[in-house]
Formats: structure tokens, C-alpha cells, sequence
């Protein structure tokens, strides 16, 4: 049996004053070359969960209370000697793109965490190669950081993470200022980074789009989790977060010409035929 990659048990984190647990009794395990997507509404607790398993709390949140293990690769979090380790296997990218663009041009950016780890400096040039083309983003690498758009912020902080090479990749809402082409080609480059071993935890509010690429979901409400399974198993389990997202899925995924036949007009039509679509063994749909 695979060991896993991310296990976490009984992970629970209440911020100073806060009325309830952001985190509550939070159990489950990843494994490598998985991507995992974690979906859930506002306030769930998936930003915590993320920063948790980073290792930013609670060693830099003096006001959050963690309790519970997590384990990277079999070894407990608290014996890695501080985050400059725990990022050599783990790499966060935060939901705000802002807050971890340090360099004044795109190339600095992408180039200077390898600089500082010591990468040689063929191997730096081979990465950042992989880097423009997995995240299209050769044509910014001259760009000025502060002048990029949203999107391109995005793209460049994954690609920089990715650059660092991290066996496992959270990922908090990589894709929120990108257009749908632009998401497609992000939520593709996990694929394929996931194919090589990598593991993937990425946050998302695009159902359709995790439902699409990711292995399993993982649906999270009030810091707990509700649900753990396959796509279909979560989307149309009883903990599905919110069931007329069904037929929000199948609309946008009609737009994109990913859904045969016509569009149920009714939710349970929709779950009906999400269900046929997702148990028929020659659909692509869970694995692009
Ligand atoms: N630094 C903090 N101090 C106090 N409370 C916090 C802090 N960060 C988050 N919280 C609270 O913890 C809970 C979970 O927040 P979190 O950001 O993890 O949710 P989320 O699922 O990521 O939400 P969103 O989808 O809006 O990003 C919320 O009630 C939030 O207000």
C-alpha cells in the first residue's frame, strides 16, 4: 500500500476569540500523485486547513490554538526543523498572489528561491524552462511584477512554487482571477505534475472545474470535514455542499462542450445524469 503523502488526524484550530473551531476535528490522508480538491463556502476553514499543513500555524498565528497531527511522508510536521524545511517538501501558494510576489521582475521571481536553496545553475535553467511552459508565462518573464494582471500574478506564484520542485503542492484557490482558458491550462499543468508524483491539495470554488480534474473531493463546512470521496461519490452524496450546483455544473460544463445530450432542467435530472455520466467507463470526466 502507497503511504501517504499527507495524513492528518484530529486537526482542530480555534483563533483567539473566535466563537468556533476554524479547524474541528479534521481527518484525512492524501496520497502521492493525487490531486485532491477541497471545496467547501466561505469561512469553512479551508485557508486554515491549508496554512496548517504548511506549517505557518501555528508557529507564525500567536493567536490560533492548534491541536492534532499531521504527518509529510510518514514524519510528523513539528520534527522538520522549521518552515525552511517543511518548504523543501511542501509548497503553499496563498490565496492572494500579492502577498508572495517579493521581486521587482517575473524572472527574479521565479529564480531567486532556487538561487537561495543552491541550485545549480543548469538545473535552475531547465526549471524555469518547464515553469514558462507548463504555466505559459515565457512571454512575462521581462514583465514588472506590480504591472502583471491578476491572472498573471497567479500563474507566476504557482510556476515559482513549482520551480522549488515540493513533493506536495497546496494550492488556495490558484485559479480565482483567471479566465476559463486560463484555468483550464493551470488545473492541465497540476495534472501533469501529478502524473509525475507530485501530490496536489488545491481549494477551489469552481466545483465543475475540481469535479473535472480532481482525483478525489474532499467538501469541508464550519471546519469540518462533510465528505471524502470520489467527485461523484461527493457531488452526490448527502453532504454534496449545495445540491443545485449539480446543474450549475452541467450548464458550464455544456459550455464547454463537455456534456452530451440535453441539460436537465430539474436537480434531480441533473444528479441523474451527472450519475450516468460519471459511472459510464468510457468517460474521461474524472481524468483529463
Ligand atoms: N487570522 C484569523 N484570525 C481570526 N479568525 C480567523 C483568521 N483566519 C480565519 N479566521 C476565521 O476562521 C474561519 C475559517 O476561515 P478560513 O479563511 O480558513 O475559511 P475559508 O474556507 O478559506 O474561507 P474562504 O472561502 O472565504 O477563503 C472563519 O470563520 C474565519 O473568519
Amino acid at each position: 500500500m502507497t503511504a501517504p503523502a499527507i495524513a492528518v488526524s484530529g486537526l482542530s484550530v480555534r483563533y483567539d476569540g473566535a466563537d468556533r473551531r476554524a479547524l474541528d476535528e479534521v481527518a484525512f490522508e492524501a496520497v502521492p500523485g493525487e490531486i485532491l480538491g477541497i471545496l467547501g463556502p466561505t469561512g469553512a476553514g479551508k485557508s486554515t486547513l491549508m496554512q496548517c499543513l504548511s506549517g505557518v500555524i501555528p508557529r507564525h498565528e500567536e493567536d490560533a490554538a492548534m491541536r492534532g497531527d499531521i504527518e509529510v511522508f510518514g514524519r510528523p510536521l513539528p520534527d522538520f526543523a522549521g518552515l525552511s524545511e517543511i518548504t523543501e517538501s511542501v509548497g503553499l501558494v496563498m490565496q492572494d498572489p500579492e502577498v508572495q510576489l517579493v521581486n521587482t521582475m517575473v524572472r527574479e521571481e521565479l529564480v531567486w528561491g532556487m538561487e537561495n536553496r543552491g541550485i545549480p545553475v543548469p538545473e535552475i535553467e531547465r526549471r524555469l524552462r518547464r515553469a514558462c511552459d507548463l504555466f505559459d508565462i515565457g512571454g512575462l518573464l521581462d514583465r514588472f511584477t506590480h504591472a502583471l494582471s491578476g491572472g498573471e500574478k497567479q500563474r507566476v506564484v504557482v510556476a515559482s512554487v513549482f520551480c522549488l520542485s515540493p513533493r506536495i503542492m497546496l494550492l488556495d484557490e490558484p485559479t480565482s482571477e483567471l479566465d476559463p482558458a486560463g484555468t483550464e491550462g493551470v488545473m492541465d499543468a497540476i495534472r501533469v505534475l501529478a502524473d509525475e508524483g507530485v501530490t496536489v491539495l488545491v481549494v477551489e470554488h469552481k466545483i465543475e472545474e475540481l469535479a473535472v480534474h480532481a482525483d478525489r473531493l474532499l467538501a469541508m463546512r464550519r471546519g469540518r470535514v462533510e465528505a471524502i470521496g470520489t467527485p461523484r461519490d461527493v457531488l452526490m452524496g448527502s453532504a454534496a455542499p449545495d445540491r443545485p450546483q449539480v446543474l450549475d455544473i452541467a450548464l458550464r460544463l455544456r459550455e464547454r462542450g463537455h456534456w452530451d445530450g440535453e441539460v436537465p432542467l430539474s436537480v434531480p435530472a441533473a444528479a441523474a445524469t451527472w450519475q450516468s455520466m460519471t459511472n459510464d467507463p468510457r468517460s474521461d470526466r474524472n481524468r483529463s
